[in-house]
Parts: C-alpha cells; sequence; structure tokens
C-alpha cells in the first residue's frame, strides 16, 4: 500500500480541501486544471480561482509505483492517516528520483480525531454556516492581531452592514496559536462575533493570497471580506533566536576539534545554551546500526538536523560536526530549522583531502587505500563540496585557536552572541 507523509503546506491545504473550506475544489489539482488556474486564473469549468492547489510526490517514491486509480494513504507527522486520495493523474518531468512529479485526485477524509493547539475552533464551512444568522456576515481574515485601527473598522462596517462577524485566524506554522489567541481578544471586542481557525497556508504573491482568503472567506458564509493588516514581523534579535551551527567537511578536516573548540568557548563566556551533537556519539546512540551508505548516511543527517531544530525551536544554540556529504540533505536541515525560526549557519570545512590524508589520526585513511574500508568519503565515496556554505575554513596551517576564533567571529557579526 502506498502511503506518505505529505509537507506541512500540502497538510493544510489537504485539510481545506477536506473541509469544503477550498469548495469547489475536491481534491489536488490536474496539470491542466493547475495550468488554467495560473494562466486564467480559473477552473476548466470556468469558476475563478486563485491558486493550483498541488500535491508532490515525495522523492523517496518513484513515479512507477503508482497506478491511475490507486487509493493512497496520507498521514500527518504523527503518524495519524488523515485522507485517502484516488489517483487521477500523476504528472511532471521528475528527474528520475520522484522528484519534480505531481499526484492528483479527489480526496476523502478519515475519521482522524481533531489535535494540536486549538483544534476545536477549527470547524467546517457547513458547521459554522448552520450557526450563522440570516443576512450579512463580515468575514475577517487574520495572520496577526487587529490593531485598534482594524478593530475600529470591523466594528464600524458591521454596523454599518448590520452583519454578524467571522473572525478567521489563518493559521499555519509556529505563529499559528498566536493568530487565534489575537482573534479570540478581538472577539472580545467585537460582541457576537464567532472565532473559526483556518489553517490556511500564505502564498508568496499577495494578489493570489487575498484572492484565496476571499474565497475561502465566500466558503463560510461571508457577505462581506475584511483582510485583516499584515502581521509586524518582529524576529526577537539574533542573540535570543535558536541557531543551528552545522559543520561540514571530510573526515579529519577538522570539525569535530572546531566544534568541541567553540562550545567549549561558548560555555565559558555564558549567556546561551549549547547543545553539541558529537558525531561518535549520535552514531553510536541516535543513529546506532547505520552504516555509510548514501541512505544511511542520509538518515544520520536527518537524525542530527531533527534534534538540532527542536533544541533550536526553543532558541538553543545547537553545533553538529558530521561530514554530511551531500547537498541535498544539508539543505533539508536548514530548512529544518528555519521552519522553527531559528537560523542556520553552514561552516564548511574544506581542508583539502591531501592535508585530511596527512593527519590521518586514526589511520582510516591508509585502510581506505588499501581497500580496507569501502565507501570511504573522499577515497571511494563522494563529498559534495557546499556551495551555499556561510563560512569557508581551510585549515591547513592554521592554529585551532584561530580556526575557532573565526567561527566565533562570524556568530559576533551576525549578533547571535554578544
Ligand atoms: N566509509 C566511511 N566514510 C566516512 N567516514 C567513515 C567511514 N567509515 C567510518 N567512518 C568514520 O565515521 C565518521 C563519519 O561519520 P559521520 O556520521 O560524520 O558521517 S556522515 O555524515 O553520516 O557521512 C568519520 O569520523 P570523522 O573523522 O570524525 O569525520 C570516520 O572516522
Ligand atoms: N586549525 C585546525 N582546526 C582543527 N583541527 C586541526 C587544525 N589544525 C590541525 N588540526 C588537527 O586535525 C585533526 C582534525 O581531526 P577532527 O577534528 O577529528 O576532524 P573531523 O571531525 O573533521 O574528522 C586533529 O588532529 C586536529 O588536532
Amino acid at each position: 500500500m502506498i502511503e506518505w507523509i505529505p509537507d506541512a503546506r500540502e497538510l493544510a491545504d489537504l485539510e481545506l480541501l477536506l473541509s469544503g473550506a477550498f469548495a469547489p475544489l475536491t481534491g489536488f489539482l490536474t496539470a491542466a486544471e493547475a495550468s488554467e488556474v495560473t494562466e486564467h486564473g480559473q477552473l476548466p469549468d470556468g469558476g475563478a480561482w486563485p491558486d493550483p492547489i498541488a500535491l508532490a510526490l515525495p522523492r523517496e517514491i518513484q513515479p512507477e509505483a503508482i497506478r491511475l486509480g490507486d487509493r493512497i494513504t496520507l498521514r500527518d507527522p504523527e503518524g495519524a492517516a488523515v485522507a485517502v486520495l484516488t489517483v487521477r493523474e500523476l504528472s511532471g518531468d521528475g528527474d528520475g528520483h520522484g522528484h519534480g512529479y505531481h499526484v492528483a485526485g479527489p480526496v476523502e477524509a478519515l475519521d482522524t480525531p481533531a489535535y494540536g493547539p486549538f483544534a476545536r475552533l477549527r470547524r467546517t464551512p457547513e458547521e459554522v454556516r448552520k450557526e450563522l444568522p440570516e443576512g450579512e456576515i463580515l468575514a475577517v481574515t487574520m495572520r496577526g492581531p487587529l490593531d485598534g485601527t482594524a478593530l475600529e473598522d470591523v466594528a464600524a462596517t458591521a454596523e454599518e452592514l448590520e452583519a454578524a462577524i467571522v473572525l478567521l485566524p489563518l493559521v499555519f506554522g509556529e505563529g499559528g496559536p498566536a493568530v487565534v489567541r489575537a482573534a479570540l481578544k478581538a472577539a472580545e471586542r467585537l460582541p457576537g462575533s464567532t472565532v473559526v481557525a483556518v489553517p490556511l497556508a500564505p502564498r508568496e504573491d499577495a494578489e493570489i493570497d487575498l484572492e484565496l482568503r476571499e474565497h475561502v472567506a465566500r466558503n463560510y458564509g461571508a457577505t462581506e471580506h475584511y483582510a485583516g493588516p499584515a502581521p509586524v514581523a518582529i524576529p526577537g534579535p539574533p542573540h535570543r533566536r535558536g541557531l543551528v551551527v552545522f559543520f561540514t567537511g571530510l573526515s579529519g578536516s577538522g570539525k569535530s576539534t572546531i566544534a568541541r573548540g567553540l562550545r567549549d568557548v561558548l560555555l565559558e563566556r555564558g549567556g546561551r545554551t549549547v547543545t553539541y551533537l558529537d558525531g561518535d556519539v549520535v552514531r553510536r546512540m541516535l543513529s546506532a546500526g547505520l552504516t555509510f551508505s548514501r541512505e544511511d548516511r542520509d538518515r544520520n543527517i536527518r537524525r542530527i538536523g531533527f534534534v538540532a531544530a527542536e533544541v533550536a525551536r526553543h532558541g538553543g544554540l545547537a553545533v553538529c560536526a558530521p561530514i554530511a556529504p551531500y547537498a541535498a540533505t544539508r539543505q533539508e536541515v536548514r530548512a529544518m530549522a528555519e521552519e522553527v525560526g531559528a537560523d542556520f549557519l553552514l561552516v564548511h570545512v574544506a581542508t583539502p583531502l591531501e592535508e585530511c590524508e596527512r593527519r590521518d589520526r586514526k589511520g582510516l585513511y591508509a585502510k581506505a587505500r588499501a581497500g580496507l574500508i569501502p565507501e570511504f568519503t573522499g577515497i571511494s565515496d563522494p563529498y559534495e563540496e557546499p556551495d551555499d556554505a556561510d563560512l569557508v575554513i581551510d585549515t591547513t596551517g592554521m592554529s585551532v585557536e584561530h580556526a575557532v576564533s573565526t567561527v566565533l567571529g562570524t556568530l559576533t557579526s551576525g549578533g547571535w552572541i554578544r
């Protein structure tokens, strides 16, 4: 049976497809529907629709594994089966790894109990419409608090139209619960108003975002839509934000030595909590039993990324120092950190192979050259040089202290430490 976990944005769209908030859509769009939407802002039947709601085939699933008519289970990250999608179309010009493919088809809800913050406020348009009074309905979509002016505007508009008010906090990502709290607060000032949480992920294009908000509002019974002001994003200062410092480089390049030195200096200075995910400790605990195949290296790096992002989610500073030879996997870890609102710093310890091999502290290169260790990075296994490093250090002829203070300099100039 084929099943997977769509990404956060796809899951949010899925919830709206299932609840009817994306009506008339009942599933993920085919390529033809999507191009009609993108080019003409409408569905093939002529109805206006702003955004191609698409579902990507995950890289680990081969396109050949998908057949028309297959029923695919879609799960949330905690494993709960959320919906079944019946495949109507598989489209795309993938690169052979399933990348670039999209799966289209109708979705059906499974009877999954709702959980998550404010789950009780995530109600379907049908339920909400039933409870609303006859007459005008003013729906307010919000991505942040309603300031005083906006509150006055909403109250005045509702009065003028003699409309009932529905507040629709648009919840997506870490900031979701705060938007619902803002809506509940606004509701106290707007008597008779109803609050319904809607998992609508923001769209990059402001016009599309607004149109989509209007569609959702209409489905919730709105005769009039008020788009709440865009939130003023004030990210905390860098020294309070979570940070992942991720060293990558060949074996013997100096990653662990610099990472340990950095950890020690940070602990001596104080002011930040530090978690050092030592490569050996990770391989012994988190990744026990994994080999050095591409799949296992990727698993290892994703596990490190997961833990580091959890540390950073709470404002901590995580230092990691695996080889991490694959660019795409390093990119995934960067995305994991950024998804929780943390910063990510990639440090490429670019000591050349010759120098690493000359050091050969553990005698591994000699063994690898002798063919005793298969798939050894740099000898018989690839290392993809980063082109997105925030800092590059070649430690050849450099003291350890100098290398550590170079990283420390970057942290200071970026404001992560004071
Ligand atoms: N085949 C092969 N290739 C590379 N390295 C090997 C291999 N087998 C064992 N070792 C030892 O394992 C250390 C690298 O582990 P990592 O977890 O950092 O590797 S990876 O990021 O998952 O690729 C690495 O340690 P460091 O020298 O600290 O980098 C090696 O000592
Ligand atoms: N400037 C430097 N920075 C880091 N390590 C250095 C430096 N100069 C020499 N070395 C030596 O290089 C070796 C690097 O080993 P290690 O830190 O375990 O590398 P990795 O974790 O990348 O495998 C150590 O023996 C270390 O003393």
